[in-house]
């Protein structure tokens, strides 16, 4: 018999990301190391190697989604999600997918700022993730203090340039991989830089009364027991027992959670903010995927079309180089799937910086309310972000 979770702490959904190679693995193993060392209780150390793992290599239990890796601070319960330094990072943030509550931004004090660094700081800011905490990286790799203090002075300046309050962020001075080893003067480091997470990024308010609603990140079979999928719960509460629907991209379907569990620990209730695995009754593993939710039945529908307020990225943030007209057909990402959409414009032409309003007819149906947030990309590369509006059929 499993134990099972206690909900003794609030929880929050953190990430690091930064430019490839500037230490965001290494940094998580050593987060969980040091606070494995403090509270062998409330954290067990991930290994490099076990975070950067393949889904493949995941075939037991019901589990979470793969790249998150949890740990406890004295006040606090984490679900931490590290991605690559890549594009694919990108596709995760934007889609909502970690839909995160803060993130550590890990810049390597030997490089500085790099290109990703500002791709993912003007991400972060459009999409949401509301407070950054830096972890100036690499610190024992670098003698010169002056430079580290020209380094820290760059990433403030990029912040603020995105939107950030970069003064008022703190930028703690790092070294993941000497922490790894258990150097003490780089163990307090990282001790530092959770003091500065627990304090510098709030516990989040969450829907918990409105219907639930859980975008599917993953899904996966369990024999024997059936079809589990997982995700972070968007807003309210799921119990054992409890009808749902899978929507979007295709034929509902309905079910029964019979299972519920966070980081292989039963639960009796999900709720929002929580990263869950949902056991569905007589569900096969076809009939549902990544990009639809698991709602509460008849809280949602998917929709295909509605009006849209839509940001273009400038091509210093990675955006287009060229404007676009109607009849646009990029990719539209909701949550933690992507469909492909044609945009109408009130206007002939808009350009890269812009905002416009717009009409924007989906492939798929995708379920939706007002407000929700999208990204746009095509070829790989983000090039606008939306929120939808006024919901037409
Ligand atoms: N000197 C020094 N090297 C480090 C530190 N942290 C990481 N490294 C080295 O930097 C390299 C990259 O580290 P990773 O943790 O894989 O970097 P990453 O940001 O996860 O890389 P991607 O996932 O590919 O974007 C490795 O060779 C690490 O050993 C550090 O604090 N000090
Ligand atoms: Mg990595």
């Amino acid at each position: 018999m499993k134990q099972e979770f206690v909900r003794a702490k609030p929880h929050l959904n953190i990430g690091t990301m930064g430019h490839v190679d500037h230490g965001k693995t290494t940094l998580t193993a050593a987060i969980t190391k040091v606070l494995s060392e403090m509270d062998p209780s409330g954290t067990t150390f991930t290994a490099f190697d076990r975070i950067d793992r393949a889904p493949e290599e995941l075939a037991r239990g019901i589990t979470i989604n793969i790249a998150h890796v949890e740990y406890e601070t004295p006040t606090r319960h984490y679900a931490h999600v590290d991605m690559p330094g890549h594009a694919d990072y990108v596709k995760n943030m934007i889609t909502g997918a970690a839909q995160l509550d803060g993130a550590i931004l890990v810049v390597s004090a030997e490089d500085g700022t790099m290109p990703q660094t500002r791709e993912h700081v003007v991400l972060a800011h459009r999409v949401g993730v509301p407070h950054v905490v830096v972890a100036l990286n690499k610190a024992d790799a670098v003698s010169d203090p002056e430079l580290l203090d020209l380094v820290e002075l760059e990433i403030r300046d990029l912040l603020s340039q995105y939107g950030f309050d970069g003064d008022a962020t703190p930028v703690v001075r790092v070294s993941g991989l000497r922490a790894l080893q258990g150097d003490p003067v780089w163990v307090k480091s990282v001790v530092s830089l959770l003091e500065a997470v627990d304090e510098h990024i709030p516990v989040p308010e969450r829907d918990v009364t409105g219907p639930f609603l859980m975008p599917i990140e993953n899904v996966l079979t369990i024999t024997g027991r059936g079809t589990v999928v997982t995700g972070a719960v968007e807003r309210g509460v799921l119990g054992v027992g409890d009808a749902v629907e899978v929507l979007g991209l295709g034929a509902a379907v309905t079910s029964v959670a019979t299972g519920i569990e966070t980081f292989g620990k039963p639960m009796r209730q999900a709720q929002a903010g929580d990263n869950a695995a949902v056991l569905l009754r007589g569900v096969k593993r076809g009939e549902v995927r990544r990009g639809q939710v698991l709602a509460l039945p008849g809280s949602v529908a998917p929709h295909t079309r509605f009006r849209a307020s839509v940001y273009l990225l400038s091509h210093a943030e990675g955006g287009r180089h060229t404007g676009i007209a109607s009849n646009y057909r990029p990719q539209f990402h909701f949550r933690t799937g992507d469909v492909v959409g044609v945009v109408e414009l009130d206007r002939t032409l808009a350009l890269p910086g812009d905002t416009v309003e717009v009409t924007v007819e989906l492939g798929k149906a995708v379920a939706m309310d007002t407000g929700l947030g999208f990204a746009i990309r095509e070829g790989g590369k983000t090039v606008g972000a939306g929120t939808v509006g006024e919901i037409l059929a």
